[in-house]
């Protein structure tokens, strides 16, 4: 990333350069100014990469003698550096100061912040003070203010930012993308939207949000009792769920906590009692991944966005107190996994849908029956998700779904969950809804998953 000014007299002219790595900002009166005869100095300041992972924020200066060609210069190389993206953007800014080992908002300030300030964005912060405040804020925010919503955090202030915007009056309306900076345990959707060398970099997340356009996304609505939430990760029973949930009490020990979760459930051995019905809509594991290559390639994935958008999101396949449709097929058995997802990542290195697509309408559920299965071939299921090899075992069944309902038998063996945050233990209705909300990214996909 770049930063530069042009100084000539008062004035202050927009100045942005880059390549991929560049933004700019014009200075201010105490910026070094140079007679105008003299010509203009431009400061740049640069995020240079350091080593593999980090973004340094540098700053370096050079004059031009002709103020012209300096502004066509400096005019052109904006054009390049932020192509459709929004400079200057007004951030709306939640940061959870107890997510991931705590140390969020000192990470922000050292890190994130002096990078937003170099591209002259606009941070309007709040620190998060119990669960769901981030959530009662977006329900009320006036969208015109932002340009967007970030959240430093993990993925669970994403999911109430993703809830408050969708529990709205106009959430069919509504554009504003969020952007996810990570510093939570699990940060699944920095991983998606930067890859696994880059998803848990702070300084490639903010250069994500400063470039970044927004890209539309699926989302999940999930009915449980009478109550509605919606989900844009994935959801889950079984020994996944249980390997977050148990283990909250270990955030210190950041996404190791997962390994130690995994640990007790298999201990434990636990078998989860459930029904599951499905409107599967592609179970041929080749057929699935052709069709994720092709659609990644062309990127056709998305469908059309044909809603009718008068009297707010409707489920079109009800709620999980109806009946459940007679074209569902219903898989009547224990399990140790069950996971369903919208996005290829959960977390580093765990690539559990290598074929999610962020807009085809359909929703990436995997099953690990308990029948005929050792506890250690469940570890080695749960061990191959960072080089996606779980998708080749004849264990593991892999379906494209437009909706799902699981019902538990065993009463309260084990966790429900929603994006990582606890629901009761009771049955639930999941179908998706496509394009529901933005997020940003500099080049609107996922990262590719390359399996
Ligand atoms: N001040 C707070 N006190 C207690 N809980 C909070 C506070 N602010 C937010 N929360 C809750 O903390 C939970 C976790 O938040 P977050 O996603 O930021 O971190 P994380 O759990 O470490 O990351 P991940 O969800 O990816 O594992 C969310 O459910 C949120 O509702």
């Amino acid at each position: 990333m770049l930063s530069l000014q042009a100084k000539n007299g008062d004035n202050t002219t927009d100045l942005f350069f880059s390549g991929d790595e560049f933004s700019f900002e014009s200075k201010n009166k105490n910026g070094v100014y140079l007679d105008k005869s003299k010509g203009i100095r431009i400061i740049i300041k640069a995020l240079i990469p350091q080593g593999k992972l980090v973004l340094k924020l540098n700053t370096f200066s050079f004059d031009v003698f002709d103020e012209e060609v300096a502004k066509l210069w400096v005019e052109n190389v904006n054009v390049i550096v932020y192509k459709d993206a929004k400079k200057e953007k007004k951030l709306k800014i939640f940061i959870n100061p107890f997510g991931g080992s705590g140390r969020a908002v000192k990470i922000f300030n050292q890190f994130v912040k002096p990078i937003f300030d170099a591209a002259r964005c606009k941070c309007d912060i709040t620190l998060t003070e119990y669960s769901n405040h981030a959530k009662e804020i977006v329900k009320d925010l006036d969208l015109k203010e932002y340009d967007a919503i970030i959240t430093a955090s993990g993925d669970g202030i994403v999911h109430e930012v993703v809830n408050g915007l969708l529990s709205r009056d106009d959430a069919l309306d509504i554009n504003i993308p969020i952007g996810v900076i990570p510093t939570g345990s699990g940060n699944g959707l920095s991983f998606c939207l930067l890859g696994n060398d880059h998803g848990n970099s702070v300084s490639h997340a903010t250069l994500n949000v400063i470039k970044g356009v927004p890209m539309k996304i699926d989302v999940c609505s999930v009915t449980q009792g009478n109550q509605r939430y919606y989900s844009f990760m994935s959801i889950n029973y079984g020994v996944i769920a249980d390997c977050d949930l148990s283990t909250e009490h270990l955030r210190f020990m950041k996404d190791f906590r997962f390994v130690v979760g995994a640990l007790q459930a298999l201990l434990a051995n636990r078998r989860y009692g459930c029904e599951i019905a499905v409107k599967i809509v592609d179970e041929n594991i080749e057929k699935i991944k052709q069709g994720y290559r092709k659609a990644y390639d062309t990127s056709t994935s998305c469908i059309e966005d044909d809603r009718d958008k008068s009297g707010g999101i409707k489920d079109k396949f009800g709620s999980v107190n109806d009946p459940i449709p007679s074209d569902w097929t219903v898989l009547n058995d224990d399990v140790y996994i069950f996971i369903a997802g919208k996005i290829p990542w959960i977390s580093k290195g765990q690539i559990v849908f290598p074929y999610a697509l962020p807009s085809d309408g359909l929703l990436d559920l995997m099953v690990v029956n308990s029948d005929k299965v050792s506890r250690m071939k469940v570890a080695s299921i749960l061990t191959s998700f960072d080089e996606s090899s779980h998708i080749n075992m004849k264990e593991v069944n892999y379906y494209k779904v437009a909706a799902l309902r699981l019902t538990p038998k065993n009463k309260n063996i084990g966790y429900i969950s929603i994006d990582g945050e606890r629901v009761p233990f009771e049955p639930f209705q999941v179908e998706v809804h496509p394009k529901l909300i933005n997020v940003l990214s500099i080049d609107g996909k996922y990262a590719p998953t390359n399996f």
